[in-house]
C-alpha cells in the first residue's frame, strides 16, 4: 500500500474514534449535569459541587487501569481537563491565587483544578484568605512549603487566625529560567529580578554565572518578568507561565540549584473533605512551653503508627500560646484510629485546631 493511502486509512480511523470520544465525554457531561441536579434537589442553596475527595478518586482509577501507551500522568491530565470542565458546567468554580498572573501559583490552580475553572489574582496570601472567608470566590490556593527553602510561614501564620479548612494540596515541579525582553542588552544585564525565595533556589548558579549583578527581590517571579518590559539592563527569573505571558526569551532554563526543587501548595475553602481512601490531615497544636512537650505531643502519633509528613513549629501570636505546632499526617480525621490520636492530643495540648483532612495529591 502506498505511503499516501495508509496515511488516509490510518486518518479515517483517527476521525471516527475522534467522534466516540467526543459522543462519550457529552454523555460523561449530561451525567454530571444529572449529578449537578441532584445536588441541587436537596434544597440546600450551599450544595457541593466540588468534591475532591471523589475528584481524588476518578484520576486514581483513571492511573491504575491506564495500560499505555500514553503514560499514565498525562492521562489523568486529559481527564483532569474533562472533569474540570463537567464541573464548570455544574457550576462555574472560582480560585483565588496569588498573583499577579503568570505566577507558579497560578500554575498550581489549573494544575488541581483544570483550566476551566476561573482563577483570580490577589495580591497577598492574606488577600487569598481574606477572599475566601468572604464569600468572593470558593476556593483559594497558597504555597506552604519549598523542597529547598523550606516552610513558607506566611501562610501558616494566616491559619492561626482564620477558620478555613485545608482541601486539597498541589505539588508542582518548579523549573526557573533566566529570562530578558526583546529590548534588553544581553551583554550588559546589571540587574536580575526575582521573587527573594526563587533568587535563593538559583543562589549557586548567580554565583558562578551572574556573581557580579545586582539580585533584586520583588513580590513575585510575574511581576519580575512585567518590570524587565521596560529596562533594557535588566534580566528576570521566572518560570514558563510567566515567560509566555509576558513574551521573554529564556536565555538559561532550569536554573535552580536543586534539579527536583518543587513547591508544596494548600487549597484552602470552607468544606470538610471525606475520606478519598488516600489522605493527608494538617493539625494546629498549642502547647505550653514545659520540657518535652513536643515529644509528648508526638508520642500517641508513634504509638498508633502514624506517618507523620511534617512537623513545623512557630512562635505563637498571643501570648496564652507559647509554641504552635504545625503537623501534617497520613490518614484521615474520619479514621477510627486517627480519631483516637486526635482525642489524646487534644488532651495533652492546651488547643488543637484541624486544619483539614484531604485527598494525597494525585498529579
Ligand atoms: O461526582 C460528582 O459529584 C460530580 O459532580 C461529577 C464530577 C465529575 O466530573 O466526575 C464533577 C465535579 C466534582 O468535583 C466531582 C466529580
Amino acid at each position: 500500500m502506498s505511503e499516501e493511502k495508509q496515511l488516509l486509512n490510518l486518518r479515517e480511523k483517527i476521525d471516527s474514534i475522534d467522534a466516540d470520544i467526543q459522543r462519550l465525554i457529552n454523555e460523561r457531561a449530561t451525567c454530571a449535569q444529572e449529578v449537578a441536579a441532584v445536588k441541587q434537589a436537596g434544597g440546600d442553596t450551599d450544595a457541593l459541587f466540588y468534591r475532591p475527595e471523589r475528584e481524588a478518586q476518578v484520576l486514581r482509577r483513571v492511573m491504575e487501569r491506564n495500560s499505555g501507551p500514553l503514560n499514565s500522568e498525562e492521562m489523568a491530565r486529559l481527564f483532569r481537563e474533562i472533569m474540570s470542565a463537567c464541573l464548570a458546567l455544574e457550576q462555574p468554580v472560582k480560585v483565588a491565587f496569588l498573583g499577579p498572573e503568570g505566577t507558579f501559583t497560578q500554575a498550581a490552580a489549573l494544575k488541581h483544578f483544570g483550566h476551566s475553572a476561573v482563577s483570580v489574582p490577589m495580591s497577598s496570601i492574606d488577600e487569598v484568605f481574606r477572599e475566601v472567608e468572604a464569600g468572593a470566590v470558593n476556593y483559594g490556593v497558597v504555597p506552604v512549603e519549598n523542597s529547598t527553602e523550606g516552610v513558607i510561614n506566611h501562610t501558616l501564620d494566616n491559619f492561626m487566625d482564620s477558620g478555613l479548612k485545608i482541601c486539597g494540596e498541589v505539588e508542582l515541579r518548579i523549573h526557573h529560567h533566566l529570562m530578558v525582553s526583546e529590548t534588553t542588552r544581553k551583554d550588559k544585564i546589571s540587574r536580575i529580578y526575582s521573587h527573594a525565595q526563587s533568587l535563593a533556589q538559583c543562589r549557586k548558579w548567580l554565583d558562578s554565572h551572574y556573581p557580579n549583578v545586582e539580585r533584586v527581590a520583588v513580590n513575585s517571579n510575574a511581576e519580575a518578568a512585567r518590570r524587565i518590559k521596560s529596562e533594557w539592563h535588566s534580566a528576570a527569573i521566572a518560570g514558563d507561565m510567566a515567560a509566555e505571558l509576558y513574551e521573554l526569551e529564556k536565555i538559561a532554563e532550569k536554573i535552580e540549584d536543586q534539579p527536583d526543587n518543587s513547591t508544596r501548595f494548600l487549597i484552602i475553602g470552607t468544606q470538610e473533605v471525606p475520606e478519598s481512601g488516600a489522605d493527608k490531615t494538617s493539625i494546629m497544636v498549642a502547647m505550653r512551653n514545659q520540657p518535652g512537650a513536643l515529644h509528648d505531643l508526638l508520642e500517641p502519633f508513634r504509638t498508633a503508627g502514624i506517618d507523620l509528613t511534617r512537623v513545623e513549629t512557630r512562635p505563637s501570636n498571643t501570648g496564652a500560646w507559647n509554641y504552635v505546632f504545625f503537623i501534617d499526617f497520613m490518614g484521615h480525621v474520619d479514621q477510627p484510629h486517627i480519631a483516637e490520636v486526635m482525642k489524646q492530643v487534644g488532651a495533652s495540648a492546651s488547643d488543637l485546631k484541624i486544619l483539614g483532612s484531604y485527598p494525597q495529591a494525585v498529579l
